[in-house]
C-alpha cells in the first residue's frame, strides 16, 4: 500500500508522458525502492536435489550458503523457518539426532542455493567426513557457511573440530546460537559472551556478529534472513541517512 502510495507521487507528475514510458519508469522504481525484495518476499525455494556428494557438480553454478552444525542442533528446521513463506517445500525435521543423512539442496529461485548438510557428532552418517569435507574444500561458489551451535549447551568439543576445519580450510563463516527459546536469559547471555570472546580471540574467518535464532518463535530468523540475501548479493545494503 505505502508502496503504491509512494509510486503514485513520484508518477503522478509524470501523467503526460506516454503510457510504455510510465510502465518502463514504474519497473525501475520498483527495482530501486525495493531492492532484493524478490529473493525476500518471495523465497521460492524450489528444491532441486537431494544427493551425496558427487551428484551436486551438476547443479548450476549459482552461489551457495550452507548449514553445518552437531546432529539435532536444528539446522534443518532453521532452513525451514528462513523459507516460511514456501511452506510446500519439504525441509524435513526430526526428534531423532542425525535424521538428515544426505546433502539436501534447495534453490532459490534463480538467485542461490541453500544447503542442508548432515549433522557431525552423534549418529552422523559414516561417510560424513568423506562427504562434507569433499564438499567444503571443492566448492568455489559457496559465498558463506553457517555454523550452527545450541544455545542452550554453547560451543561443543564436536564444534571446535568443526571451527578448526573451517580455519583450516579457509572457509568463511557465521556463528548462529540455535534453540534461544529453550535458553534461560542469563544462560543465553554467558553463552553469547563466551563465544565473542572465542570469536575475537581465536578465529580468523569468522563473521564477528554471532546470530540468535529460535525456528520455533521466529526470532532473529528475519534478521539472518536478510544477511543470507546480502551475502549472496541480493541485499543491497542501504547507506544511513
Ligand atoms: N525449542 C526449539 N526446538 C528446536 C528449534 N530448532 C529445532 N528444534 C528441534 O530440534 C530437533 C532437531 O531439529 P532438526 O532441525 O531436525 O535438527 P538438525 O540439525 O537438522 O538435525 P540432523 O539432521 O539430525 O543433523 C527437532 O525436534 C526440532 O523441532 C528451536 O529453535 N527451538
Ligand atoms: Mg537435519
Amino acid at each position: 500500500m505505502e508502496y503504491h502510495e509512494q509510486l503514485h507521487d513520484v508518477l503522478f507528475p509524470l501523467c503526460n508522458f506516454p503510457l510504455a514510458t510510465l510502465v518502463f519508469l514504474a519497473i525501475l522504481l520498483s527495482l530501486a525502492i525495493c531492492p532484493g525484495s524478490n529473493v525476500l518476499e518471495n523465497m521460492c525455494l524450489v528444491k532441486v536435489d537431494r544427493c551425496r556428494n558427487t551428484k551436486y557438480s551438476s547443479l548450476p553454478l549459482l552461489l551457495q550458503v550452507c548449514f553445518i552444525g552437531r546432529s539435532n542442533v536444528g539446522k534443518s528446521s532453521l532452513i525451514r523457518a528462513l523459507f516460511s513463506l514456501s511452506p510446500e517445500v519439504e525441509v524435513r525435521v526430526s526428534k531423532t539426532p542425525g535424521h538428515t543423512k544426505k546433502m539436501n539442496f534447495f534453490k532459490v529461485g534463480k538467485y542461490f542455493t541453500v544447503v542442508d548438510m548432515p549433522g557431525y557428532g552423534y549418529r552422523a552418517p559414516r561417510d560424513f567426513v568423506e562427504m562434507v569435507e569433499a564438499y567444503l574444500q571443492e566448492r568455489r561458489n559457496l559465498k558463506r557457511t553457517f555454523l550452527l551451535a545450541d544455545g542452550v549447551l554453547g560451543l561443543q568439543k564436536a564444534d571446535h573440530i568443526a571451527v578448526e576445519m573451517l580455519e583450516e580450510f579457509g572457509i568463511p563463516y557465521v556463528m548462529v546460537l540455535t534453540k534461544i527459546d529453550r535458553a534461560s536469559r542469563g544462560l543465553l547471555l554467558n553463552n553469547v559472551l563466551k563465544i565473542q570472546e572465542f570469536i575475537k580471540e581465536k578465529t580468523q574467518g569468522c563473521f564477528p556478529q554471532l546470530f540468535l535464532v529460535s525456528s520455533v518463535e521466529f526470532s532473529g530468523v528475519h534478521l539472518l534472513r536478510c544477511f543470507v540475501a546480502h551475502v549472496t548479493g541480493n541485499l543491497p545494503t542501504v547507506e544511513a541517512s
